[in-house]
């Protein structure tokens, strides 16, 4: 569904991506994982078309995206949340829900979400800045199930959550992949991403430097402990 071919990035002079290369199948949980500054926030952004220097090839379902606008690419199918999950925090989450426009048919109605995500329901005429940093996630990934996109890009989704809420998102993600949604993942808990993903891409200096299928993760349980620095 997604490659990415020799993807180079940069902020101004820094270069920071380097021939990045990987490939994500249709329906499939992949995860980036990596240390602090591997160059995974800026991998999802450029993919969006958020950076302003890039090259390589971005291709879904075989459209080149290299050279699109981030406009485009969500229009395209591509869905992006980001880090700071961008919720408006003076707006309601009603409001925050209907924001995003629809790129294509298909995508979840309110209350389908409203199914997936039952807080949202309860809180739907709460302002942004009153939630719970687990309900903003939810909100976060709610609102682009609206869209239609079938490819979600979700940066560090549990970051800062309790537990049961870290819990509460995996168990959302894996019914995402039921529905057949496609979901690339960055993280920087292995254990948490190897409850959710398929195979796993670690990244370092800006580099994919291994990939590790789940089924083998136990195996490399120190190669990936080196890896992130655990
Ligand atoms: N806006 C920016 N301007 C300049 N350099 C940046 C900017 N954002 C990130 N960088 C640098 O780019 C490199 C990759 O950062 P990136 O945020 O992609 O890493 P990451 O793997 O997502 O880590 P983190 O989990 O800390 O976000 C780092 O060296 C970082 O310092």
């Amino acid at each position: 569904m997604l490659e990415v071919r020799d993807l180079e990035a940069w902020y101004g002079e820094s270069h920071v991506l380097h021939k990045v290369s990987f490939d994500i199948r249709e329906g499939e949980v992949v995860t980036i994982l990596g240390r602090n500054g591997a160059g995974k926030s800026t991998t999802m952004k450029a993919i969006m078309g958020m950076m302003k220097r890039r090259q390589g090839a971005v291709r879904l379902r075989g459209l080149d995206l290299i050279r699109a606008t981030p406009r485009a690419i969500a229009k395209a199918g591509i869905a992006f949340c980001p880090e700071d999950r961008g919720i408006y925090s003076s707006l309601t989450v009603e409001e925050n829900l209907m924001l995003p426009p629809e790129v294509a048919e298909g995508g979840m109605s309110v209350a389908e979400i409203h199914q997936l995500f039952p807080n949202l329901a309860e809180r739907r005429r709460s302002q942004g800045t009153r939630l719970s940093g687990g309900e903003q996630q939810m909100l976060a990934i709610g609102r682009i199930l609206r869209t239609g996109a079938r490819l979600l890009m979700l940066d560090e989704p549990t970051e800062g959550l309790a537990p049961v809420i870290v819990q509460q998102i995996g168990a959302t993600i894996r019914q995402l992949k039921q529905r057949g949604y496609t979901v690339l993942l960055v993280e920087q808990n292995f254990h948490f991403a190897a409850t959710v993903a398929d195979r796993h891409y670690v990244m370092d200096h800006g580099q994919v430097i291994d990939m590790i299928p789940n089924a083998e993760i136990a195996a490399n349980t120190a190669k990936l402990n080196s890896y992130l620095g655990v």
